[in-house]
């Protein structure tokens, strides 16, 4: 994969975690980076809201500020139907990127987080409308337990998410297979594939990770 190597601001905040366990499940962990983040949202933001399990509980979180009237004036744009669904269901006023071109903030999880916060996403089957929303917002926060951090994108040893046309979706894959087999790297090259819609590597896109771990809670800023 091509992947440039920006340099990357850390600072890093160790809290531990507020867990009735001497050793928080992942779900908590999940739960702990999601309300980390939802810190960085305002009052009349409009907010990217991801999709996937640790992405709810920052929806969840958002609603019941939204509730105790400490958030106000909040317009949130879903990155999946699921994502919709939920927020409706939580009383968050939504729209879209038609009416909304730019986003002050999007909140989202990820596959797998690079040093330097290049991402994998998709795998929770999204990854197009994530990639539309989280291209357009200020300020990018993508929360995670520490399982996702590996050295390189892919180290996790799962499939790279791509996403391709159903019109014979076969072939798509055959010729996207071999392209894989005679380059190590790529990675714009994928789209350029026809049949191809969107490849879920998210480069240079995340402004703030949010990593939740058994001793606590991670933050690196680019
Ligand atoms: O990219 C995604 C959905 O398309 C998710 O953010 C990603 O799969 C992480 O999911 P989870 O928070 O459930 O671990």
């Amino acid at each position: 994969m091509a992947i440039s190597s920006p340099p990357i601001h850390f600072i890093s905040t160790i809290e531990p975690p507020q867990t009735s366990h001497l050793l928080p499940t992942q779900d908590e962990l999940k739960k702990i980076a999601a309300y980390k983040a939802v810190e960085f949202v305002e009052s009349g933001m409009v907010i990217g809201l991801g999709t996937g399990s640790t992405a709810t509980h920052a929806v969840d979180r958002i609603a019941e500020l939204l509730h105790q009237g400490k958030l106000k004036n909040i317009v949130g744009i879903p990155t999946s139907k699921k994502t919709q669904e939920q927020a409706l269901s939580l009383g968050i006023p939504l729209s879209d990127l038609d009416k909304h071109p730019i986003l002050d903030l999007a909140i989202d999880g990820a596959d797998e987080v690079d040093p330097y916060l290049n991402l994998i996403k998709g795998r929770g089957g999204s990854l197009l409308r994530e990639k539309m929303v989280e291209s357009t917002c200020k300020k990018f926060v993508v929360i995670v337990d520490e399982t996702k951090l590996v050295k390189n994108l892919g180290g996790s040893g799962d499939a790279v998410p791509i996403e391709v046309v159903p019109f014979c979706w076969k072939f798509t894959e055959t010729r996207l297979r071999n392209l894989f087999e005679e380059k190590f790297e790529v990675g714009d090259e994928i789209l350029r594939l026809p049949g191809v819609v969107e490849h879920g590597m998210f480069l240079n896109m995340a402004t703030t990770v949010i990593v939740a771990g058994e001793l606590g809670v991670t933050m690196k800023h680019k």
